[in-house]
């Protein structure tokens, strides 16, 4: 049998790694883990108890409390916070506003990283696992490791449609570039391209192209390692 393909997706805000991530792990038969959503989910519930998200300290005390459960399916990936789905609270502008503080603080993010790691392990046939740290720190040992960009403009717009104008695009460019900063600059494995990772610049392409590159890179890594 062959062994399981691990697959570290990573990179800025809407470059597309969501997207992207679900349909490989869909075409190739493999699990997928949504590392942002879990991050989002623990700032979720810190937002729910009243827990001052800029006081790290704070967040630090409470970061093992909630029991987070993230489903691994690219069909419909699912996530809960102490028995409740917060599949579509975590994308609230309020948590989108307060996730970069809550993942710059080493004991969330070494809890984060522990179940990442689990996930990886127990995925029978390998998994796409997305996020910010996962080809430098979570998975370094992955089998194929991505890194998507996107112009700022596009990435905007991109979300702008997504949110229907209820953003201006100023506004959702200025947040977007705000948060990478926030990601690229904390101290604990920030946002970052791995040496061995490739680059795949979406500006220019569709989700199908990026989808079929993907797989393409995947299995060439994958026929490498066999
Ligand atoms: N190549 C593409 N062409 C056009 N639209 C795309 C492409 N890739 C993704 N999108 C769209 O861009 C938006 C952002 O994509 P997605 O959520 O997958 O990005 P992301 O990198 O996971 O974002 P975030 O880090 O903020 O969670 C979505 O509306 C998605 O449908
Ligand atoms: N590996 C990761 C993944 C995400 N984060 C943080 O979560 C935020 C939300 O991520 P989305 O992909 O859902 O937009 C992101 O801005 C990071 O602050 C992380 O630190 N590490």
């Amino acid at each position: 049998m062959d062994n399981p393909v691990i697959v570290a997706i990573d990179g800025p805000s809407g470059t597309g790694k969501s997207s992207t991530s679900k349909a490989v792990a869909a075409k190739l038969g493999l699990s997928y883990l949504d590392t942002g959503a879990q991050y989002r989910a623990i700032t979720w519930w810190m937002l729910a108890n009243g827990i001052d998200v800029d006081d790290p300290a704070a967040v630090a005390d409470c970061a093992g409390k909630p029991s987070i459960v993230s489903g691994t399916d690219p069909l419909d990936p699912q996530i809960s916070v102490d028995g409740v789905d917060v599949t579509t609270p975590i994308r609230s502008q309020q948590v989108t506003a307060a996730v970069s503080a809550v993942s710059a603080v080493p004991q969330v993010r070494a809890r984060m990283v522990e179940t990442q790691r689990a996930a990886a392990a127990t995925a029978a046939a390998g998994i796409v696992v997305e996020g910010r740290d996962i080809g430098t720190t979570v998975l370094p040992d992955a089998t194929a490791k991505i890194f998507l960009t996107a112009s700022a403009e596009v990435r905007a717009a991109r979300r702008s449609t997504e949110l229907k104008g209820a953003v201006s695009l100023a506004a959702t460019q200025e947040a977007l570039i705000r948060r990478d900063a926030a990601d690229s600059g904390r101290k604990t494995s920030p946002l970052a391209k791995a040496d061995d990772a490739i680059e795949v610049d979406t500006s220019e392409l569709t989700l199908d192209q990026v989808v079929d590159r993907v797989v393409a890179l995947v299995e060439e890594r994958r026929a490498t390692v066999r």
